[in-house]
């Protein structure tokens, strides 16, 4: 196994956020993490990467967190937060550059050009980070986070908090196919925290649901996604319905008014015939 997670809980300010979590991730898996808004996947994740502390176990290839030499964890597990905030001039190349500290700045690396190439920045590299859109900086952080242990030897885990919430489907598509590719062929473990329902149903091996700090379902899509467990869990009222391929894709229900709305028309935006 790559990750154990061990009756894993984090309190703070003096309330329990995280309560008694268990999983497993091992070598090829993509993992997602799903649940309301507040259930404590962020703070699970900060814990997973040794960022807060936290009662039980989590264990990287066997070894407890606390017992990995800093330098050497960074080269084995690397996390891309739900923020990010880059307000210093720098480059877009100079920040993926940022996460391959072995690597004299300025000496040309072929994997900070493959993974800007690869995320679709590589012609944004001369420009300065805090002039960028919302969806580059993010395609950005991944490839600074990716570059850390894309060619690191052993055990490699990626845990990322929604990676995909600023980008345009097609963005997100690239994305995801990028770290499906990562786990399947490259062999990294990937524990991924999303909102998106169906991305998750379409990408994911397993899906992991939060509540209220716990741990509530665990399982394939089919499994998951049920309109009874996304009521009971989100409060959200959905159809599910099964594609060609036997994905589950989730389709809100409109609440409220049934009666169609049909909009005055405006002349000035009728279109010329
Ligand atoms: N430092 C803190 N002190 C007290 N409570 C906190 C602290 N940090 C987070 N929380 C609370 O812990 C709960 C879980 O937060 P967390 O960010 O882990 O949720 P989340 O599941 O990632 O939510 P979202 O989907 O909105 O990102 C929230 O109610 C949050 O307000």
């Amino acid at each position: 196994m790559v990750l154990c997670v061990n009756n894993v809980s984090v309190s703070l300010e003096r309330s329990r956020i995280v309560d008694g979590i268990d999983c497993q991730l091992k070598a090829g898996e993509l993992l997602m993490l799903l649940g309301p808004n507040g259930a404590g996947k962020s703070t699970l994740l900060k814990a997973i990467s040794g960022d807060l502390p936290y009662g039980g176990s989590v264990t990287l290839s066997g070894r407890e967190l606390g017992q990995w030499r800093p330098e050497r964890l960074a080269r084995q597990r690397a996390v891309m937060p739900q923020r990010v905030e880059v307000n210093f001039p720098l480059t877009v190349e100079e920040v993926v550059q940022l996460g391959r500290p072995k690597i004299a700045s300025g000496r040309s690396d072929l994997v900070v050009d493959e993974l800007m190439n690869e995320l679709d920045i590589g012609h944004l590299r001369h420009r300065l980070v805090p002039g960028l859109s919302g969806g580059e900086q993010q395609r950005l952080q991944l490839a600074r986070v990716l570059a850390q242990i894309i060619d690191s030897p052993g055990d490699r885990l990626l845990l990322l908090d929604e990676c995909t919430s600023a980008l345009d489907p097609a963005h997100q598509q690239m994305v995801l196919d990028l770290v499906r590719r990562l786990a399947k062929a490259e062999g990294m473990a990937v524990l991924a925290v999303v909102h998106d329902l169906n991305l998750a149903a379409q990408f994911a091996d397993r899906l992991l649901v939060m509540k209220a700090g716990r741990l509530v379902h665990e399982g394939s899509a089919r499994e998951v996604l049920t309109p009874e467990l996304l009521d009971t869990v989100y409060g959200f009222t959905a159809r599910v319905v099964e594609l060609e391929e036997g994905y589950p894709m989730v389709v809100p229900r409109r609440r409220g008014p049934s009666s169609a709305y049909t909009a005055p028309v405006n002349p000035s935006c009728r279109q010329a015939s």
